[in-house]
């Protein structure tokens, strides 16, 4: 499903209208709301939004459990780090207990760190149909999505939840939820926008099927994705209706 918005502010308030609902959703029917966070710049109007009145006071913060959806390999301190952005934007103004964050960053070696979160989420996500009950999710210019980037094995991975490989273009390491995982999630939501992406967006959506060149095409939750997109975004889109 595609919801198309004049700017990003409107975007950005729909995205927090969607957190803040499947937040009181998920509490609801099981008491808890585990949730994927993505990292780039576009989340960070929405994570203002949540972090302020009225959205602030609308979630359940109590219960309520962060997860990554991808992170760049580096401590929390360096400004390339999806969760030091997501704190400072949104969590250190939220009343969420800290052992309920859990970043994509430790003193191990990245592949033992992988298995390690992917053992912390074997824990948090249910036992018989263990799923995210929402994922958030960017997308790059070039189609990649959390760190699934064109060309790269790991968009061959059938059985891993959590994956972190070099990626030899951007000469670091990443570590990435995989999309038999992301796929599994009660509800996924990508926020693009921006001219840059309307090429991107156009393939993914409307291109011959070519996941290798934009991995955002092995995004097929059970329930419908849903792009949250600005107009300049969906420009290619709209030229081809
Ligand atoms: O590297 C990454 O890029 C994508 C897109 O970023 P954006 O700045 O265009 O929003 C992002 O979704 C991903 O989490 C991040 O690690």
């Amino acid at each position: 499903m595609i919801q198309i918005f004049k700017d990003t502010q409107q975007l950005s308030q729909a995205a927090a209208d969607l957190f803040v609902q499947a937040a009181n959703e998920a509490v609801q029917e099981k008491g808890r709301f585990t949730v994927a966070l993505t990292g780039g710049s576009s989340p960070i109007q929405m994570h203002q939004f949540l972090a302020q009145s009225p959205y602030r006071e609308q979630v359940p913060w109590e219960q309520t459990y962060i997860f990554w959806g991808d992170e760049r390999w580096v401590p929390l301190t360096d400004e390339q780090s999806n969760a030091k952005m997501a704190l400072e934007t949104l969590l250190n103004h939220v009343p969420i207990p800290k052992n309920q964050i859990f970043p994509m960053w430790g003193k191990q070696e990245p592949e033992i760190f992988a298995q390690q979160y992917e053992e912390t989420l074997r824990q948090h996500l249910g036992q018989t149909e263990p799923s995210f009950d929402l994922i958030l999710l960017g997308m790059g210019d070039d189609g990649h999505t959390a760190s699934l980037f064109p060309g790269t094995a790991v968009l061959q991975e059938k059985e891993k939840w959590v994956v972190a490989y070099y990626l030899e273009p951007k000469q670091i390491y990443r570590i990435t939820l995989t999309a038999p995982l992301i796929n599994q999630a009660k509800k996924v939501v990508f926020i693009t926008y921006g001219e840059k992406k309307a090429d991107a967006l156009y393939e993914v959506l409307e291109g011959r099927r070519n996941p290798e060149q934009y991995p955002s095409q092995l995004i097929q939750p059970q329930n419908e994705a849903i792009w949250l997109v600005d107009e300049a975004a969906y420009r290619r889109l709209s030229q081809a209706k």
